[in-house]
């Protein structure tokens, strides 16, 4: 019978009495308790002059004022001032469960506390980008470090950190998978933390089967997974019924409103309730969470000219700031900046990236609408899409938890106390669970991990889907008919891409186009480059006639990306243009790093050049290449039928495509108002026949309108039944 551990079999409670650290070296905790305890602390010379001053043990020099400001601030958080107990359970237990309010200092102090008491190098995951950068970045302002040397972060596409130098390094969960394909032991590491567990990501449930392997084999690593609302039996048990530590107590009280009765229409509600604090709330700043770019850079223009509109009558201007995970992180990172100008309330419209881990500081009011866009995945129809759904109960405490971190706060939930209870799931369901699998295969066969069916994941995908993602991955020819991993899968693996843009790149050599391939790959890297604002759609529409290619969204943003190339990345140009020039920027570092990755790989760098008249066929050819099972027929009227699936979508409104092509290769399927294709080119059908994949083979194709659509295209461009060789 197995043992799970309940609440208060396992549970730790941390309490304040001091006990002596079970290690006995003298290590930088002793000498910073010594700074605050002893008559003599280690003291810096006298610079410049001055008196000699306590020193910080990890540069050797005066601490900055900054430093006491922030050490002051520190000392009063919940963690910390259960530091010694938390040090001492995580030495003696190889994995421990920390368990704490949103806002107790899990994520700026317990790495540093481990690091100070002697850890040698440590790794802490974050779901999400900005959380890595904002919170090393605030660690490494508390400890008194430049960023990038002993403290540092590493996402996707930005490494601030030093191999040497960095020994505490906040990565997102992504980023560490990445790094166990160089050195599957993660051997770098002594200690590994993975913070906000409760998220579920694709990423930590990897890690987290990988990281059980890896304990079993290195002794001397530690493990500490944390979070403010994880199921707790479920992680201990996991972990082979690791303990469990509570921190209880947070910062500052935060008062929880729900609404009286049920919103019809939470957008109106929003503003509604934006208006109320502006007019009638003390001084304050404001995070609303909404579900996607959309909504939220409209309700952004509708606060902006709210408060246009009444400036004069309420005094303090709104400062209205987006922030959602596409926007290129100089743009989000403005939401940490004070308000400009210094008198105007900040209004932060946010998606659920602003959930979990960071601190606004100055947010007193939180707007929670209760709804957040959820990837769906079903395997039968082998579509992923994002539904607006209602978001958790723990989602939704972990948003009030944004609120009440540097000075009391007000949680505004839009719905119902009723509706909390009854109607929202207590817990959101993992990734793993509603996901596509192929990335994650392929993570897994590149970490030579080939029993994918025992691998121990906390929640196992169905097999259904774990077969989908195998047979995709035997198309896009990553792996082989033994299931082993082949060249071309190993490389793809190598990219930080989608695992179809990984292919396009890797097959765009030959067709003499990975120039223009690796500025597409940049391009579908970042968000949408096209600015339309409302009032002046029209404007907008016509510039963007100029860079349109008539065939083919994706050769118009390569166009797009040369002009801005050519105006010298000018950003009064991108104005004039409509034209957003952040993201193009951030466009132009990526392909500046694939460009890098691609000549490593000895990959020949080509182009037709610009004056060619093939050069957008190729480039269409190469985008077949990695998309070639996201092609879609001309039905009737308006509509196409996808080859995978048999769905009816129309071409997206955005689309620059005006005539009909009759067949089509889509980067992205889209439900909104109705099912669409977003990012499109015209193909040749019998560029489907020429390509090095089985999945035009016309065998595989049941009888049914797929079938009969590639049979005649077959017919019309003289390909015999069946293309395989
Ligand atoms: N950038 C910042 N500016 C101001 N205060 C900050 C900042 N970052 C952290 N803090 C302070 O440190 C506290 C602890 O933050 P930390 O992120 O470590 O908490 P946490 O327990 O990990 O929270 P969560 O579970 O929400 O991620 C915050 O409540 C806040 O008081």
């Amino acid at each position: 019978m197995t043992h799970v551990p309940s609440e208060d079999s396992h549970k730790i409670q941390v309490s304040t009495a001091k006990s002596p650290p079970p290690n006995s070296k003298r290590t930088i905790a002793h000498e910073l308790e010594s700074m605050e305890t002893s008559a003599r602390p280690s003291r810096c010379r006298e610079t410049n002059g001055g008196p000699a001053g306590p020193c910080n043990p990890w540069t050797g020099k005066p601490f900055s004022s900054l430093y006491y400001q922030l050490e002051e601030k520190r000392r009063a958080l919940p963690v910390f001032q259960e530091r010694e107990r938390i040090v001492e359970i995580v030495k003696r237990n190889r994995v421990v469960v920390l368990q704490g309010e949103t806002g107790s200092g899990k994520t700026t102090q317990v790495p540093r506390l481990l690091l100070e008491a002697g850890f040698q190098r440590i790794a802490c995951t974050q779901p999400r980008r900005i959380a890595a950068v904002s919170v090393a970045t605030r660690v490494a302002h508390e400890m008194d470090v430049r960023l990038g040397e002993l403290v540092g972060y590493t996402i996707r596409f930005e490494d601030v950190s030093h191999p040497k130098l960095t020994r505490l390094k906040y990565v997102t969960d992504g980023m560490l998978l990445r790094e166990a394909f160089q050195d599957d032991r993660l051997s770098r590491y002594d200690c590994i933390i993975l913070d906000e567990a409760h998220e579920r990501t694709l990423s930590t449930d990897v890690l987290m089967g990988l990281l059980k392997g890896i304990l079993k084999q290195r002794p001397e690593l530690h493990m500490v997974v944390m979070s403010a609302t994880l199921e707790r039996d479920h992680f201990c048990t996991y972990f082979d019924h690791a303990p469990l530590l509570n921190v209880s107590g947070r910062m500052h009280p935060v008062d929880i409103r729900f609404a009286e009765r049920p919103v019809f229409d939470y957008l109106f509600a929003v503003e509604q309730q934006v208006r109320q604090i502006h007019e009638n709330e003390p001084a304050g700043d404001v995070l609303i969470f909404l579900t996607g770019e959309e909504e939220i850079e409209d309700m952004c223009s509708r606060l902006r000219h709210y408060s246009r509109a009444t400036a004069r009558k309420h005094g303090a201007p709104l400062q209205v700031l987006p922030l959602y995970s596409a926007l290129p992180m100089s743009v989000q990172e403005r939401v940490f900046e004070p308000p400009r100008p210094p008198e105007a309330r900040k209004v932060i419209v946010a998606t659920n990236v602003a959930e979990t881990s960071i601190t606004i500081d100055g947010i007193t009011y939180v707007i929670d609408p209760g709804f957040a866009k959820v990837k769906i995945y079903n395997p039968s129809t082998r579509v992923e899409s994002l539904l607006v759904s209602p978001i958790s109960q723990d989602s939704a405490r972990q948003r009030a938890g944004r609120a009440g971190r540097t000075r009391p706060g007000i949680c505004y939930r839009l719905y119902t106390e009723e509706a909390f209870r009854t109607e929202l799931p207590a817990r959101s369901h993992p990734e793993i669970l509603r996901s596509n699998l192929c990335n994650v295969v392929l993570t897994l066969k590149k970490l030579g991990i080939h029993d994918l069916i025992h691998f121990d994941f906390m929640d196992p995908p169905a097999p259904d889907t774990m077969i989908r993602a195998l047979e995709m991955l035997f198309y896009l020819g990553a792996v082989d008919e033994e299931v082993e991993l082949t060249q071309l899968g190993r490389q793809m693996a190598e990219f930080p891409l989608d695992i179809q843009i990984a292919r396009m790149l890797l097959e765009s050599p030959r067709h003499g186009s990975s120039n223009e391939a690796i500025t597409l790959a940049a391009m579908l890297s970042v968000p949408n480059v096209f600015l339309r604002p409302r009032q002046q759609a029209d404007e907008a529409d016509a510039r963007k006639q100029r860079f349109v290619v008539s065939d083919s969204d994706h050769a118009t943003l390569v166009r797009v990306f040369e002009a801005f190339m050519d105006h010298g990345c000018d950003r009064q140009w991108c104005a004039e243009n409509y034209l957003n020039d952040r993201a193009l920027m951030h466009a132009v570092n990526i392909r500046r790093q694939l460009e890098l990755m691609m000549q490593r790989m000895g990959l020949r760098i080509c182009s037709p050049g610009r004056r060619a008249p093939d050069r957008w066929i190729r480039l269409r050819r190469c985008v077949l290449e990695g998309f070639f099972s996201q092609t879609a027929f001309w039905m009737r009227r308006r509509d196409y039928l996808t080859i995978r699936d048999e769905q009816l979508v129309g071409l997206h409104p955005s689309s620059v495509i005006r005539h009909r092509p009759s067949w089509v290769v889509f980067h992205e399927f889209v439900l909104t108002t109705g099912s669409y294709i977003r990012t499109v080119s015209q193909i040749e059908p019998k560029w489907l026949f020429e390509l090095p994949t089985k999945y035009y083979d016309l065998l595989e194709y049941k009888e049914g309108a797929s079938r009969r659509a590639l049979e005649l295209a077959a017919r019309l461009t003289g390909q015999r039944r069946s293309a395989a060789p």
